[in-house]
């Protein structure tokens, strides 16, 4: 058993007792735990990857919801210990939800709240950010500044790629996938391909229309294309970015075969989760090709890089920052709070997950439901009619 953690409390006498084995941006979370009769407990340990024995020790002998990270190992062992001491509520502050082992939460009843919605324009702008930063090799750049190494203007000082009239390749075009072809496209006329298991029809529209306003104005139109297969994004676009989820279907989805079809002066991003890449084969194809660029956000194995990847210049790397900013981390703790209360209070299911601005309104009181819990049907929860 862990030792005893380090824990902040807030309304000792309320009825509920909901843990967070992380403290989180903002205040409105706690406010809205406690002004509904919650005991919050918030674990201010320094350790960065609370164990699943850490957790345990948090959850104790009385617990009716724990707000939880994506570094936490959350399956068979920690579900039936939140059960055995009469919690059914848990969320992910995130809305990736590969560390949470559902079929096991759906054992012990407990309900999986997840953050989708919130961070997609955030994360979409790091992706973007990568992009631009990675084509334009700003970051050695930088470094050059720094160590002084400047002594004039060049005509082949940090060439690097341009973006517009490019066409910019998406693998998994769903919320965000979809927010940043956006930016690609309105915001440096980059020519569309993707590829989804679904179409991205509201994708499809706002580039067909966007192709329409630049034609009435004299300018070469935008194109957009679903590709038939995932080989064919990487073949034709000369910037990707993944952003699927992680499940057994995505895992090493780009492989060394894979990094072998793409343009050797791609640039490839992924702010999705690091397993998607074959991290030890992009090490090998970054070293053998130079003039092939990534910007990482995301690792195969966090918070650890692969032996070498830290070396090449050629690679941008950032420490899992795509939904840092302020507004969206508070919106996350407030999401993954509500989820939790929701279920703890019984109140039904958000209807629609994509659409969760009513819970984001500071001047207004949250709707009385969980915004999304990823194993309501599962679990036979109600869904809300608001
Ligand atoms: N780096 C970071 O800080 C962040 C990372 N993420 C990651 O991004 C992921 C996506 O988030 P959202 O866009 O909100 O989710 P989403 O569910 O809206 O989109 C995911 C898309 O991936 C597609 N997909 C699933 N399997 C696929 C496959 N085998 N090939 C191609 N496409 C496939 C789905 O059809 C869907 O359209 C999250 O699951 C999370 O892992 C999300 C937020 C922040
Ligand atoms: O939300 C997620 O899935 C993240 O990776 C962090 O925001």
């Amino acid at each position: 058993m862990a030792k005893p953690v380090s824990i902040e409390v807030w309304n000792p006498r309320g009825k509920y007792r909901v843990v967070s084995t992380k403290p989180m941006p903002g205040t409105r979370w706690i406010n809205l735990l406690i002004e509904q009769d919650c005991r919050v407990e918030i674990c201010t340990q320094k350790k960065t990857i609370l164990s699943v024995e850490d957790i345990i020790a948090l959850i104790g002998d009385k617990c009716d919801g724990v707000i939880g990270q994506l570094t936490e190992d959350w399956g068979e062992t920690l579900f039936s210990a939140l059960s055995r001491a009469g919690g059914k509520a848990f969320s992910n502050m995130a809305v990736g939800y590969n560390n949470v082992d559902v079929n096991a939460a759906n054992k012990y009843g407990v309900a999986v709240g997840n953050t989708p919605g919130v961070l997609t324009e955030t994360t979409a702008e790091l992706a973007a950010s990568l992009s631009v930063s990675a084509a334009r090799r700003i970051v050695e750049a930088d470094e050059f500044m720094r160590a002084g190494l400047y002594d004039g203007w060049l005509p082949n000082l940090f060439v690097g790629n341009l973006l517009k009239g490019q066409t910019v390749g998406v693998i998994g075009a769903g919320r965000i996938g979809s927010a940043y072809a956006r930016m690609m496209v309105e915001g440096f006329k980059m020519n569309l391909i993707y590829y989804d298991l679904y179409q991205a029809t509201r994708l499809e529209k706002f580039v067909t229309a966007y192709a329409e306003f630049l034609k009435a104005n004299g300018e070469q139109p935008v194109t957009w294309k679903r590709a038939a297969s995932m080989d064919e994004v990487l073949r034709e676009a000369d910037v990707i970015s993944l952003h699927p989820i992680l499940d057994k279907t995505t895992y090493h989805l780009v492989n060394k075969e894979r990094l072998a079809i793409m343009k050797k002066e791609a640039v490839l991003v992924n702010c999705s989760r690091g397993p998607v890449i074959d991290e030890v084969a992009l090490v090998e194809h970054l070293k053998q090709n130079p003039m092939f660029r990534v910007g990482l956000d995301v690792f195969e194995d966090e918070p650890y890089m692969k032996p070498g990847l830290a070396d090449l210049k050629n690679a941008i790397v950032v420490p899992h920052i795509a939904s840092a900013s302020k507004w969206t981390r508070e919106g996350m703790a407030t999401l993954a709070a509500l989820n939790v209360l929701g279920k703890i209070k019984g109140y039904p299911i958000w209807s629609d997950p994509n659409q969760v601005e009513p819970f984001l309104n500071e001047n207004v009181p949250p709707p009385a439901a969980s915004p999304s819990i990823v194993n309501a049907k599962a679990l036979g929860l109600p869904v809300s009619r608001l």
